[in-house]
């Protein structure tokens, strides 16, 4: 009896977040990282089943970096990246169309009908939500640097993620978008493309799902957990080469989109099982949280 009492005060705890998320959307960043424990994704995917049942509005946005390696590794293409993003050329942009739009969009739209939610991809054909223009990095002395197919995303066709959303649908958007003026289909790291699609919604929490506790001051040490990371410190971090690799887009893209108005932005490890619902229906914050 004390067991079933201990749940439903669980439940009464949730009754307080469940009212205020009513209606909202949220923003999943589901990571290519993540992706690849397939019993952590799914966990995953039943948390936001569960958010879409209790009357949220979960928009997901998925990567699959770790699979477009390897679908590479397999046509004999080394993978290169610059400041976290892939070099995109013609060959590699087919395999992450085929990837992304394709395997991982599919897959995940599949496994939400099997948990018992409706979902619905939004892949480049015949649908695609974002548009964008290619975009270059700035070098140390100034030049841009070239990243080929890599785009950025300038518009989000927000009214078809709605009306899905309001539907009762979880949208699942994959990192990819087209340059309007010359049909041309482009890479986007998943991360910023998760961001552009927070700021379009006016989402009320942003979420990552990462592989990773969250941004740590040791990359490889979980107990150097950064619980509240703001612009200075993330700079800092960032020259430091404590942050690296696929963290640094992760992050610099937070901080553009809280200035624009996005919330809450979080950094949590999907691969803990319920870190969604422990994030959004509970007292207790895990991962780190982003501030301005
Ligand atoms: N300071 C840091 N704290 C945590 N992870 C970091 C940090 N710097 C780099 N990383 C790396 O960033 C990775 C998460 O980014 P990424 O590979 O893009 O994953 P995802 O697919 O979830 O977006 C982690 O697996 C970790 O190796
Ligand atoms: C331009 C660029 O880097 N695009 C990314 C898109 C996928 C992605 O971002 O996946 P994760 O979230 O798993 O890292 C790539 O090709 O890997």
């Amino acid at each position: 009896m004390r067991d079933a009492i201990e749940k439903a005060d669980v439940l009464i705890e949730a009754l307080g977040w469940i009212r205020r998320f009513r209606n909202k959307v949220t923003v999943i960043k589901l990571g290519g990282s993540v992706m690849e424990n397939p019993d952590a994704l799914r966990h995953c995917l039943i948390d936001i089943v569960f958010m879409e049942t209790v009357g949220m509005r979960p928009v997901v946005i998925h990567g699959g970096g770790a699979a477009i390696s390897r679908a590479m590794a397999e046509a004999k293409i080394e993978p290169h990246f610059i400041q976290g993003r892939r070099y995109t050329d013609d060959a590699t942009l087919k395999i992450v169309e085929e990837v992304l739009a394709g395997q991982v969009c599919s897959n995940i739209t599949q496994e939400v009908e099997d948990i018992g939610g409706r979902a619905m991809s939004l892949n480049l054909n015949p649908q695609c939500v974002l548009f964008g223009e290619r975009m270059t990095l700035p070098g140390e002395n100034g030049e841009e640097i070239d990243l080929g197919h890599v785009g950025s995303v300038t518009e989000v066709d927000r009214a078809t993620i709605e009306n899905l959303c309001y539907a009762g649908q979880v949208p699942i958007i994959p990192s990819m978008c087209i340059d309007k003026e010359t049909g041309q289909k482009l890479n986007v790291n998943a991360d910023t493309a998760a961001n552009a699609v927070a700021e379009a919604l006016g989402a009320e929490k942003l979420v990552f799902l990462s592989d990773v506790n969250g941004v740590r001051t040791d990359k490889d040490d979980p107990d150097t957990l950064v619980h509240s990371l703001n612009r200075e410190k993330a700079e800092a971090m960032i020259k430091s080469g404590q942050i690296a690799t696929g963290m640094i887009p992760k992050v610099e893209a937070c901080l553009e989109t809280l200035a624009r108005g996005v919330s809450k932005i979080h950094i949590i490890d999907g691969r803990l099982r319920h870190s969604l619902l422990l994030e959004i229906y509970t007292n207790t914050g895990v991962g780190t949280e982003i501030v301005l």
